[in-house]
C-alpha cells in the first residue's frame, strides 16, 4: 500500500495496483473501463469498527453514500440498521435482505406513495421533517391500520465547518424543524398527540465532511437539552437520539487524519447520558476510502490527460471542488513525473476529475489510471450526461471478483425513448 488514501488490501508489485490481490489490468480486461472496484473487506472493516466503537448503540450506515443488494446484505451481517431516503433506496433494502425494523427513512420531501411503501413493509422508522409529512405518514398509519414509529429531525442550529452544499445543521437548511423557532416542539407535541404515531427519538444530522469533533460535541449537548426539555414537559420518556453521520474522511496523502469512530464515540458519549440510546449514520466514513475508481487513459495533449469517464460518473470535483489524488496503476515508469490534469470526456470545460496531479511523464493511452477514496457519493450520483453509461462497481474480496452493479448499456438508455425500435 502507497498510503493511506488505497483501500486496505491494496497492493502494488511492478507499477501495477492490486486489490485483494487482483490486479488492475486484469479486472479491466475482464470488466472494462470506468470501474469502480470496492475493496469487500475495507467496508467490512470500517463496518465493525464503528459497530465496536458504539457496543450499545446503533450504527446506521447511509446508503446514499453508496447503495448496492451486497452491501445491504453485508450490513445486514454485521449488525448495522441501514438509512435509506428514497423509495429506489427503500427497494434496495428490501432486495438486500435488511431486516425492515433495521430500516430508518428519511428524506426532506418523502412522497405519500414512498411512505406508504415504507409503512406498508414495516419499517422501524421514519425520521419527521416537516408537519405536511407527520400528515402523510398519519394518514398511511390510519389507511394500513398501523402505529408508525416516527423520529422528529431537529435543527439544533450549528454551522459546521464543511462545503456550504453539505452543511445540514444550520436554521438556514432546508432539511429538519427548527429547535429555536418552536416547530420541532410544535412537531412532537403533534405526535405525541398523535395514535398512529409513536415518537421513538430525537433525529440531527449537521452535515457531511466534517473533521471537527466538537461540533458535534456541541450538537448532542444541544440535542440532551432539547429532548430533557420535551421529557420534562410531556412527562414521557424518550430515549433515544441519533445524532446522524458526517464524519469526515482524507481524500489526499496530505491531509490531516481524520478523528475515528472511536473517538467520535468518546465525545458523543460524553454528551449524552447513559439512558439515552445513541445511534449514528455514518455514510461517506465508510465507503469512501474503500473504493478506486479505474480509468483507461485515452489521449495526452498539452497536460490534459483524458480519460474515458468523467463528471458523469463522478460529480464531485465540479459541484464541490472536490479533490482527489490519481496513479498510473498498470505499469512501472521511471519517467520524470509531469503536473497534469486529469479531465473526463464530457462536453464541459468543467469536467476536469484532478487540475493538478504528478503523474510519470511518459503517460499514454492505454495506460490506466487509478483513483482512490471514490466510494462514497460517486457512483451512488453518477449521471448519464452527454448519454455515457454508467460504470460497474465490482467487489473484490477473498473469493475474487464479483460485480455488484452492472456496467448499464446502451440498450438500458434506449428503453427509457417509448419511441425507441428494437
Ligand atoms: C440524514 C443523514 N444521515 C446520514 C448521512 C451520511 O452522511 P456522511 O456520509 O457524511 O456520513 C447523511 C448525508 O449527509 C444524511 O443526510
Ligand atoms: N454529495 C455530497 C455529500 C452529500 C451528503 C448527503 N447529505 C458529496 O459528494 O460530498
Amino acid at each position: 500500500m502507497r498510503d493511506h488514501t488505497w483501500p486496505v488490501s491494496s497492493t502494488w508489485a511492478d507499477g501495477q495496483l492490486r486489490i485483494a490481490g487482483l490486479g488492475v489490468r486484469e479486472l479491466a480486461a475482464e470488466y472494462g473501463t470506468p470501474l469502480y472496484i470496492l475493496d469487500e473487506a475495507d467496508f467490512r472493516a470500517r463496518c465493525t469498527a464503528y459497530v465496536d466503537a458504539f457496543p450499545d448503540g446503533d450504527v446506521h450506515y447511509g446508503g446514499k453514500a453508496f447503495l448496492a443488494p451486497a452491501v445491504v446484505g453485508w450490513l445486514a451481517e454485521l449488525g448495522l440498521c441501514l438509512d435509506v431516503c428514497s423509495g429506489g433506496e427503500l427497494a434496495v433494502a428490501r432486495v438486500g435482505g435488511m431486516p425492515p425494523e433495521r430500516v430508518v427513512f428519511h428524506g426532506n420531501n418523502k412522497s405519500s406513495a414512498e411512505i406508504r411503501q415504507a409503512v406498508a413493509w414495516g419499517v422501524g422508522c421514519i425520521v419527521l421533517d416537516s408537519l405536511h409529512e407527520l400528515e402523510r405518514v398519519t394518514a398511511a398509519g390510519e389507511d394500513l391500520g398501523t402505529r408508525q414509529k416516527v423520529m422528529v429531525r431537529v435543527k439544533p442550529g450549528i454551522d459546521a465547518a464543511t462545503h456550504a452544499a453539505l452543511a445540514t445543521g444550520g436554521e438556514r437548511t432546508k432539511f429538519g424543524l427548527s429547535m429555536a423557532s418552536g416547530d420541532a416542539a410544535e412537531a412532537v407535541r403533534r405526535v405525541l398527540a398523535e395514535p398512529h404515531l409513536e415518537l421513538v427519538g430525537l433525529h440531527s444530522h449537521i452535515g457531511s465532511q466534517i473533521f471537527d469533533l466538537e461540533s458535534f460535541g456541541l450538537a448532542a449537548r444541544r440535542m440532551v437539552a432539547f429532548l430533557r426539555t420535551i421529557e420534562r414537559e410531556h412527562r414521557v420518556t424518550i430515549g433515544h437520539l441519533d445524532l446522524g453521520g458526517g464524519l469526515g474522511f482524507r481524500y489526499l496523502p496530505g491531509d490531516p487524519p481524520a478523528p475515528t469512530p472511536a473517538e467520535l464515540a468518546e465525545v458523543l458519549r460524553a454528551a449524552v447520558p447513559g439512558d439515552i440510546r445513541l445511534a449514528v449514520e455514518p455514510g461517506r466514513s465508510i465507503a469512501g476510502r474503500t473504493t478506486v475508481a479505474l480509468y483507461e487513459v485515452g489521449t495526452v495533449k498539452e497536460h490534459f490527460v483524458a480519460v474515458d469517464g468523467g463528471m458523469s460518473d463522478n460529480p464531485r470535483p465540479a459541484t464541490y471542488g472536490a479533490v482527489y489524488t490519481a496513479a498510473l496503476a498498470s505499469r512501472e515508469s521511471d519517467a520524470e513525473p509531469r503536473r497534469m490534469t486529469v479531465v473526463g470526456k464530457h462536453c464541459e470545460s468543467g469536467d476536469i476529475l484532478i487540475e493538478d496531479v504528478d503523474l510519470p511523464g511518459d503517460i499514454a493511452p492505454g495506460d490506466l489510471i487509478a483513483i482512490p477514496c471514490s466510494g462514497a457519493y460517486q457512483r451512488a450520483s453518477a449521471s448519464n450526461y452527454n448519454l455515457v453509461t454508467r460504470p460497474p462497481v465490482v467487489a473484490v474480496g477473498e473469493s475474487g471478483a464479483r460485480v455488484i452493479v452492472r456496467r448499464e448499456t446502451e440498450e438500458d438508455l434506449l428503453r427509457l425513448y417509448p419511441e425507441t425500435r428494437a
